[in-house]
């Protein structure tokens, strides 16, 4: 659409667009970095801003980096594999303060170092979908290419961990080779970093073959599986050393069909899925449509940062706000004399409730399942008094919870926020601080999600006529 135009790109939206100005008007810019000047074509225009695409650079940034993907820029699950991680995490950690300030009309008083780990092969937890789609050769097994509902092309993945990258082919025979394969929509994976052996120790010295990751794969069946079918399975997942799952209806309908050694399984108990957070001994196994953190390593980091920033006392009480299976939870038992982890799904509270028995710290750890979004000053002052209050909502934030911890008379001595969207963070925050009397003492992003544009962050707020501000200051210049 029209003539090709020179833009100077000022800076980069989460979707790793480059903004410019255009005739006094914003252009989004695809395929554009901050600092570089291009040469692009409108391809579509509003009242409010114009989208271009640049086709030519004609000055480069020095940011810009080749994509390792084959697939990038056709597969929906990247968006800034061109931009080097580090500057990935500088653009994340600006988007966090703008969202503060605009949104929230705060700002954190020390802006925590950003967490960074592995930029690939970090992600344990996915969903792909499978079409077999006759005209490009068969059972196609991979996420949504951008913007749209068909199924890439994916033959590698750099964001999965090597070894199932490697599986994404032998996959897609495998499901082409079964009767199921037209009844067959969605395979969810699960990788554990290491198996957990339900009858050993929980944080000793671990199952013989601890290093070796677990793939879990749990196949959205519309029809149970032909005895051929779980002949073909039992023989791949005995191959390639994978749990398979069968999902016949919603996601806690999941069973174990078979373990790595391509034995069928009687239980879901055979199952050895789980993960370790070494800093506290503590061992979590979890079923694979279970929430988890869906990258382990900045999980492992991540948790012992929000627990050294909520800074938990031997004496003390404290709150876990949608604690899913316990992943903080268990990690504050450890450290605190009782947490009280409040969750929405049953299922998740009661897989938290058996981890912690599984760990021994069922004496410290309880549970409660709760809407969140629908908590109330009464059932909050029912829960009894917490010294510290831990955080960490889905998407849509926590609002209820900031309500009523800001209009209660008797303050938790901190909490700690950690949070999936910037921008409910900010909402929840503004609460916080202009209703609540808490002052936001740091914030940081965290790179859960290098090469995409998902930003996670970690905020902590306190009393602003308290005292103790020392934690948050020390970690961020540490
Ligand atoms: C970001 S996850 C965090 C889970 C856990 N803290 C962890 O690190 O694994 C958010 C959790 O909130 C739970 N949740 C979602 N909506 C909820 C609600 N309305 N009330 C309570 N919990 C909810 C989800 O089930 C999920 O476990
Ligand atoms: S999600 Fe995987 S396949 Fe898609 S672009 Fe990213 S690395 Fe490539």
């Amino acid at each position: 659409m029209g003539e090709p135009i020179v833009l100077d790109i000022e800076s980069l939206d989460l979707e790793a667009n480059g903004i410019a100005h255009h005739e006094g008007k914003v252009v989004f810019v695809r395929g554009a970095l901050p600092g570089e000047r291009v040469r692009a074509v409108l391809v579509r225009r509003k009242p409010r801003f114009d989208v271009a695409q640049a086709f030519e650079i004609l000055r480069e940034s020095h940011a810009r980096v080749t994509p390792r993907c084959p697939h990038f820029g056709v597969c929906g699950g990247c968006s800034m594999q061109h931009l080097e991680p580090r500057a990935q995490l500088a653009i994340k950690q600006r988007a966090l303060e703008d969202q503060l300030w605009h949104i929230g009309k705060v700002r954190p008083q020390t802006v925590l170092r950003a967490i960074a780990g592995p930029s690939w092969g970090y992600r344990y937890r996915a969903r792909l979908s499978v079409r077999n789609v006759v005209k490009k050769g068969g059972v196609l097994v991979g996420f949504h290419e951008k913007g749209s509902s068909y199924v890439a092309d994916m033959r590698e993945c750099h964001v999965l961990p090597a070894r199932m990258s490697a599986l994404l082919m032998p996959l897609r025979e495998l499901v082409a080779s079964l009767s199921l394969r037209d009844r067959l929509p969605q395979i969810e994976l699960a990788i554990g970093e290491s198996a957990i052996e339900r009858d050993a120790a929980p944080g000793g010295a671990g199952p013989a073959d601890r290093g070796e990751l677990l793939i879990a794969l749990v196949l959205r069946v519309l029809e149970p599986p032909t005895e051929e079918d779980r002949a073909r399975l039992l023989a791949f997942a005995a191959r390639e050393r994978v749990e398979f799952w069968l999902q016949p209806k919603g996601p806690d309908s999941i069973r174990l069909m078979c373990t790595r050694d391509g034995a069928s399984a009687a239980s879901d108990a055979a199952s050895q899925l789980g993960y370790r957070l070494a800093e506290f001994g503590v061992d979590m196994p979890y079923r694979p449509t279970d929430f988890t953190q869906v990258n382990h390593r900045i999980n492992e980091v991540l948790v012992s940062r929000a627990l050294r920033l909520l800074g938990p006392q031997p004496d003390e009480r404290i709150a876990d706000l949608f604690c899913g299976l316990g992943n903080f939870t268990l990690p504050l038992a450890t450290l605190a004399r009782a947490v009280v982890g409040i969750e929405g799904s049953p299922v998740l509270t009661q897989r938290a409730q058996e981890n912690a028995a599984f760990n021994g710290l069922a004496a410290r750890a309880s549970f409660r399942t709760a809407n969140l979004f629908e908590l109330t000053p009464q059932a909050w002052a029912e829960l009894g008094r917490f010294d510290r209050v831990l955080i960490d909502p889905p998407r849509e934030g926590a609002l209820e919870a900031a309500k009523v911890l800001s209009a209660d008379p008797v303050k938790p001595r901190r909490i700690v926020y950690v949070s999936c969207n910037p921008a409910t963070l900010a909402r929840d925050a503004a609460v916080l601080v202009h209703q609540g009397g808490f002052a936001l003492k740091a914030a940081g992003a965290v790179n859960m999600f290098p090469q995409t544009s998902h930003v996670e962050s970690i905020a902590v707020f306190e009393p602003a006529d308290g005292a103790g501000e020392d934690v948050a200051v020390r970690l961020a210049t540490g």
